[in-house]
């Protein structure tokens, strides 16, 4: 059953939201209690909404006068309003790097200035081998991992990937590895493993991760361990790929701690070998940045560097969805590219010739800049490198090609961009559920603000929406880790597609009933207290001393980001990412104005159903799957697995409390639905 959303009360709190965008994105409304507006929705909730995750009764055949479709932007779009400030710098290697995709395939249909698509990107990787083939250099393709979890294209399928992969696959890689989020779901972790590692064959290179052969019985590497290989110009290559020490996986893999993987006897050897290796490419899902304590690049580094002192090991790494190039020593520098299809890392070097290579192509490319700085001032090295952060559109990708946006596309790339129209068709990601009033952001604001996501939507969407029909006049908490919110949510139409942009994870919803407040009230502040609350990160370090520092548990990767001078891309096209990195401040490729990024704490809390001035006697504790252990060890020994159960149904999970908020919330103008200005 639909929602009412023609409730005279629900609709007399319009202005209040249509205000807040207009003063997005510090409005006055800044001060709106959470409180207020949870219990304010929840209270005007018919008891029909409790859906108990079934699609089919907010789904769009219900309210078809409601949905229109949402044409795709790519390709032959409006462009980018600012473009690249000058030509790359090409070296005899050059590099081009994707991360943390996270199914964005599509492009950013919100955001002009991401706005390209993988058909795009397609024809740019092929224009950009064949101009290294005409200047007589190299150009390596790698990816470092984390193809799903964020978008409709990779997650609206039964099991992640199904109808993205193939899109994916459309790029001729030279090097892929995986990511901690091929792992966290078996079936998706055995399509790694069946599918996809025997498609790339030795180019998919996960040097500690293995999986489970349901044939065999036995875990077994998933890719190549390692990857000896000869460059069209000679240099000859050998690539390791591994992924931080990760151990949110499922049982469907395992993750060998670097420290392991180094003393594995074809690592000893891949090192050892007698076989001539001009550079090393260490790939990883991993963060590049030293600090980054998750980060196991140097240990790897440090045993390559034991036998090969001043071979050039060239790192490619991921996972902390930053901008960031991090120089190791004289001879080994790595690029880190970002996130989600909005940025293209570029890295290049020159320095070989006869005396320490087989390079035998083009010494200096004519015409173009060559790479010009050291690895640092006074470095005693023949290599020198560029490095550069590209914006993901089309303007981007014509001027690095010098084409012209007629002449740009190939017939390869166009079947791309139509196979990714054709998918989005039909997944139906386009279908709109609402009109979302105006922008609410992670980080951009902090998070108590009214344009923060958490407050402005999260909070009355799963007060509003996750509700057991059998005990709705209980008192809740309900309690997420804030790093399952994945994306701002912009304004304009609400779609489908939104509905994993924001919350793309199946974890289900699980309670314990009649938990003495005084008790479940102290769950947030130990959460967020301690460690980071990340299934992946429990055993990461957290570097700061929580007897000195107050802020530890609201400090999340974006502050590390920050502490290395990284300012995020929130909002509209001319702002964005303003990166420094060891280089310094001039690797954006397009120049922005920076954005604000405020820190967020590791876990919120909505409360629902709270009277005025008295608190509760007991309430009911909602909250993911994904952090029941941390829950539970929170509340204590009293309380234990066997007191949990499924709140609305085991079915009813992260990927199900958007959709219908928006039916219940962003009704109005839904036919004439408008954009956020750029
Ligand atoms: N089932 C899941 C899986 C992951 N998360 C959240 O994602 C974080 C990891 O994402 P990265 O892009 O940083 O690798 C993890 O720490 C969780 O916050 C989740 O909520 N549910």
């Amino acid at each position: 059953m639909s929602p009412d959303v023609s409730h005279p009360s629900l609709s007399s709190r319009r202005p209040e939201i249509i205000l807040a965008s207009i003063g997005f994105p510090r409005a006055d409304l800044a001060q709106m209690k959470t409180l207020a507006i949870v219990n304010g929705l929840a209270a005007l909730l018919p008891s029909a909404l409790a859906c108990g995750g079934d699609h089919s009764c907010y789904g769009p055949t219900n309210t078809v006068e409601h949905v229109r479709h949402v044409k795709r932007i790519q390709p032959g779009a409006p462009n980018a309003a600012y473009g690249p400030k000058a030509p790359l710098e090409w070296g005899q290697l050059n590099f081009l790097h994707t991360t943390d995709t996270h199914g964005w395939l599509e492009g950013h249909l919100k955001e002009q200035n991401y706005g390209a698509d993988w058909g795009d990107f397609v024809t740019f990787s092929r224009r950009m081998k064949q101009t290294a083939g005409n200047m007589g250099v190299d150009l390596l393709l790698i990816d470092t991992g984390d193809l799903h979890d964020g978008n409709g294209l990779s997650d609206a399928t039964t099991i992640d990937g199904t109808d993205s992969m193939p899109i994916f696959d459309g790029i001729d890689y030279d090097l892929l590895t995986i990511g901690n989020h091929e792992l966290y779901i078996s079936e998706v972790a055995y399509e790694m493993f069946n599918t996809w590692a025997r498609k790339w064959g030795d180019r998919y290179v996960t040097s500690n991760v293995k999986a489970f052969n349901q044939t065999s019985g036995q875990y077994e590497y998933i890719g190549a361990t390692h990857r000896y290989f000869t460059t069209p110009k000679g240099l000859r290559v050998m690539a390791f790929g591994v992924l931080f020490d990760f151990t949110g996986n499922s049982n469907a893999s395992q993750v060998l701690k670097a420290a392991e993987m180094v003393q594995e006897e074809w690592f000893k050897d891949a090192v050892e070998t007698c076989d001539p290796i001009d550079v090393f490419v260490l790939f990883g899902h991993n963060p590049v940045r030293q600090t980054d304590s998750s980060s196991t690049f140097k240990l790897v580094f440090d045993e390559i560097r034991k036998v090969h002192p001043t071979t050039p090991i060239q790192i490619l790494g991921g996972h902390s969805h930053i901008r960031d190039f991090a120089v190791y020593d004289d001879n080994s520098v790595g690029i880190e590219s970002g996130r989600y299809c909005e940025t293209l890392g570029w890295m290049s070097m020159t320095g070989f010739d006869a005396s320490n290579s087989n390079f035998r192509g083009v010494k200096n490319p004519h015409g173009v800049p060559n790479p010009k700085r050291p690895a640092r001032p006074g470095a005693k090295s023949p290599f020198v490198y560029s490095r550069r952060y590209l914006d993901w559109n089309r303007q981007t990708f014509i001027y690095h090609t010098k084409q012209t946006e007629a002449a740009f596309d190939y017939g390869s790339g166009l079947r791309v961009s139509a196979e990714v129209s054709k998918v989005r068709d039909e997944l139906k990601l386009g279908d709109v559920y609402g009109c979302a009033p105006q922008t609410w952001c992670i980080s951009c604001v902090p998070f108590n603000d009214s344009s923060n996501i958490f407050p402005g939507v999260v909070f009355p969407a799963v007060s509003a929406i996750v509700v057991n029909k059998t005990r709705e006049d209980k008192s809740r908490l309900i309690i997420g880790n804030t790093g399952a919110i994945r994306f701002d949510l912009h304004q304009g139409p609400f779609t489908y597609d939104d509905n994993f942009i924001v919350s793309p994870f199946r974890d289900s919803f699980l309670y314990i009933p009649d938990v003495p407040y005084d008790l479940a009230k102290t769950v947030l502040p130990k959460l967020n207290s301690g460690p980071i609350a990340k299934r992946d990160l429990a055993t990461m370090p957290i570097p700061r001393d929580s007897c000195t520092d107050p802020t530890l548990g609201y400090l999340t990767r974006r502050e590390m980001r920050q502490s290395h001078g990284v300012v995020r891309r929130q909002e509209v096209v001319t702002s964005g990412y303003v990166t420094t990195d060891d280089f310094g401040s001039d690797g954006d490729d397009t120049v922005h104005t920076g954005i604000e990024d405020y820190p967020l704490p590791g876990y919120f809390q909505a409360e629902v159903n709270f009277s005025e001035g008295s608190d509760p006697d007991v309430v009911d504790l909602i909250f993911v799957d994904f952090i029941e252990s941390l829950i539970l060890a929170d509340l204590g020994g009293n309380y234990t697995s066997d007191m949990v159960s499924c709140y609305i149904d085991c079915d009813f999970t992260s990927q199900d409390f958007m959709l219908p908020y928006a039916k219940l919330a962003w009704q109005d103008n839904i036919d004439n639905c408008p954009l956020a200005q750029a």
